[in-house]
């Protein structure tokens, strides 16, 4: 499928034509089939076993296209060994994924505060987690996070700590999180903002069919890009894994 979503398919005499399809569509590359061929060769036969546990455990949750998919956790797993991080934030656990990703990169005193307003999809992933050897090193809050952010930011002691912060959670306030996020990073640090690509919809024209979620949203993830574009507090780099993730780096 393409970016905006409209599809070329060929008609019986070999012409191309176009037709509209809902925008929502879980791989921004240009077939199911390339994504495959992604997840069959490189993802899932160097998957750690307790990610390809909890992948499999939430894939049963009545809401696991919100998880991360697996070709983003090991993206997020190899570039936070590259940055040799550890200290990190996330916001937006689900039933942790992407924070067993993280875990498991993190050196063993390495810490992760991890945010989320339900801690019940937390505790489905935790057993894995644990099993895992991995749990010491996160602190889970409970409750929504810009409240958790406001009190860090409060205290300057928490300014400029961080090595990388990852946002996966309600899109309408990623802005409100990158004006406070940006002083908790350390200069040099990584914020990597998920979902920047709306599931394609940000190159939708206005009629295409769209999930109501996704319509939704796509404001503000527009505002967003805009925004982190212009700021020049921040290197930025939009990468087209999973449903794209903007990697920003802090230089001021
Ligand atoms: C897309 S899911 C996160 C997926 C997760 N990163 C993973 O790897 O599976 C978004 C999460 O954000 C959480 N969330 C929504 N609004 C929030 C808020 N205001 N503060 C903290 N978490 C929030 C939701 O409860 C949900 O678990």
């Amino acid at each position: 499928m393409a970016l905006n979503g409209e599809t070329k398919t060929e008609s019986t005499n070999g012409e191309q034509v176009s037709r509209h399809q809902e925008v929502g569509h879980k791989s921004l590359l240009q077939s199911d089939a390339l994504y495959q061929y992604i997840l069959e060769t490189s993802v899932y036969p160097r998957e750690p076993e307790p990610m390809k546990e909890l992948r499999e455990v939430t894939a049963k949750h009545p809401w696991n296209i919100m998880t991360t998919s697996a070709d983003e956790g090991q993206f997020l797993n190899m570039l936070l060994k590259l940055v040799n991080a550890k200290k990190t934030m996330e916001i937006g656990v689900f039933t942790g994924y992407s924070l067993l990703a993280t875990a498991l990169a993190l050196p063993d005193d390495g810490k992760i505060l991890a945010m989320d307003i339900n801690r019940e999809n937390y505790e489905m992933g935790l057993p894995i987690i644990e099993k895992a050897g991995v749990a010491h090193k996160i602190e889970f809050k409970e409750g929504p996070a810009m409240p958790i952010l406001d009190q860090m930011i409060a205290d300057e002691k928490n300014h400029g700590t961080f090595d990388f912060i990852f946002v996966d959670a309600d899109k309408d306030n990623y802005i409100n999180y990158h004006k406070r996020l940006i002083d908790l990073v350390k200069v040099g640090g990584l914020i990597g903002y998920d979902n920047t690509l709306w599931n394609g919809s940000v190159v939708a024209p206005p009629d295409a069919p769209m999930r109501k979620y996704v319509r939704y949203y796509k404001d503000f993830v527009l505002e967003f890009n805009k925004a982190l574009s212009a700021d020049p507090r921040i290197e930025i780099c939009m990468l087209p894994v999973g449903d794209g993730i903007t990697l920003c780096r802090r230089i001021k």
